[in-house]
């Protein structure tokens, strides 16, 4: 019996996603089909557009979750969803376009980590979008550098490009799945919790406290062994440090060793995190002088490319 198509509130049946949005140019091919740069055809918006082929719908089902979490989203450090189409077999998602790009790349192209005012910047941003999501009990999952976007404005948006991050409840309706290992929690690995509470918000905070080291070092901790050593890794040693505590503030250290205390009831929460002096003074949404660090990263890191 043919399964009647669901209606998805969120997702426009039946039009051409092509009659409102013309393709640009490819942004890349991520794990789920190819992801393009585009331009909507009455209003000159930008997007990232995601095209996966779903065949039936069960897998389209499993993606609706992803565009329920971003429709239900509106925060300025959270991407925005500005459309979802499933058109011949294809699902269309339409993410509005983060010029600057994602951090990961950025520090690529420039060859060398953030300063710490930069990094004071992206990580009060994050943690509002953070704790945005943990209030709409959403767990990210798969927090690192690569998921977080930059505008040219020196806006801050976590996205998550991995397998989709979903909330709480959809956790034991779809099996389990390993972020990636560098950025895991140690409960998360350790076997015995893994089964009956997998995650919880706490993991987020571990995974902030590596990006932070990621920001400052353009590598995670462990980041030269092998994905399966650095489960053991994680769980045996000690919480990871900066390679040069001297060479950073206090506060980012101190702020640092608040993220990474593997005992999940001793580790900070965003409350604690938001109120620690090394972002607390730092205004994250109001355009005053807070962003021009973040201004001066992307400038560098586009005008290398421009020299060229
Ligand atoms: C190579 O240079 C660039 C330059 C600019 C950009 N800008 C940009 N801006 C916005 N999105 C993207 C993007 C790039 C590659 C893949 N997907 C992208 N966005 C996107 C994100 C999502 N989903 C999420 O980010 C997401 C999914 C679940 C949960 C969450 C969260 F919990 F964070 F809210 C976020 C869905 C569809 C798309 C097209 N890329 C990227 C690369």
């Amino acid at each position: 019996v043919e399964t009647k198509p669901k209606t998805y509130s969120n997702i426009k049946r039946g039009e051409n996603p092509e009659a409102h949005w013309e393709k640009i140019s490819e942004l890349g091919d991520g794990a789920f089909g190819t992801v393009y740069k585009a331009r909507h055809r009455g209003d000159g918006r930008l997007a990232a557009a995601k095209i996966i082929e779903c065949r039936n719908e069960e897998e389209l089902e499993d993606f609706a979750v992803e565009i329920d979490i971003l429709a239900s989203c509106n925060h300025p450090n959270v991407v925005k969803l500005l459309d979802a189409y499933y058109y011949e077999l294809n699902l269309w998602v339409l993410i509005e376009f983060c010029d600057g790009g994602a951090l990961d790349s950025i520090m690529v192209e420039l060859e060398r980590g953030l300063n710490e005012d930069q990094i004071k910047v992206v990580c009060r941003q994050t943690c509002e979008a953070l704790q945005y999501l943990h209030q709409r009990k959403i767990i990210h999952r798969d927090l690192k550098a690569g998921n977080i976007l930059l505008t040219m404005a020196g806006d801050v948006k976590l996205a998550d490009f991995g397998v989709s991050a979903q909330n709480e409840k959809t956790i034991d309706k779809r099996d389990t799945f390993i972020g990636t290992p560098y950025w895991m929690a140690p409960e998360v690995i350790m076997c015995e919790t893994f089964k009956d509470t997998p995650y919880t918000y706490s993991a987020d905070i571990w995974s902030l406290g590596i990006t932070l080291i990621e920001l400052a070092q353009t590598e995670p901790p462990n980041h030269d062994l092998n994905p399966v050593r650095v489960l053991l890794r994680i769980t045996k040693s000690d919480a990871p440090v900066l390679e040069l505590p001297e060479k950073w503030s206090k506060d980012f250290n101190s702020f640092i060793a608040r993220c990474l205390v593997k005992d999940v009831l001793k580790r900070a929460t965003l409350q604690e995190l938001l109120s620690h002096p090394f972002i607390a003074s730092v205004d994250g949404t109001k355009t005053n002088g807070t962003k021009i660090p973040l201004v001066r990263l992307i400038a560098e890191s586009n005008a290398e490319v421009i020299e060229e």
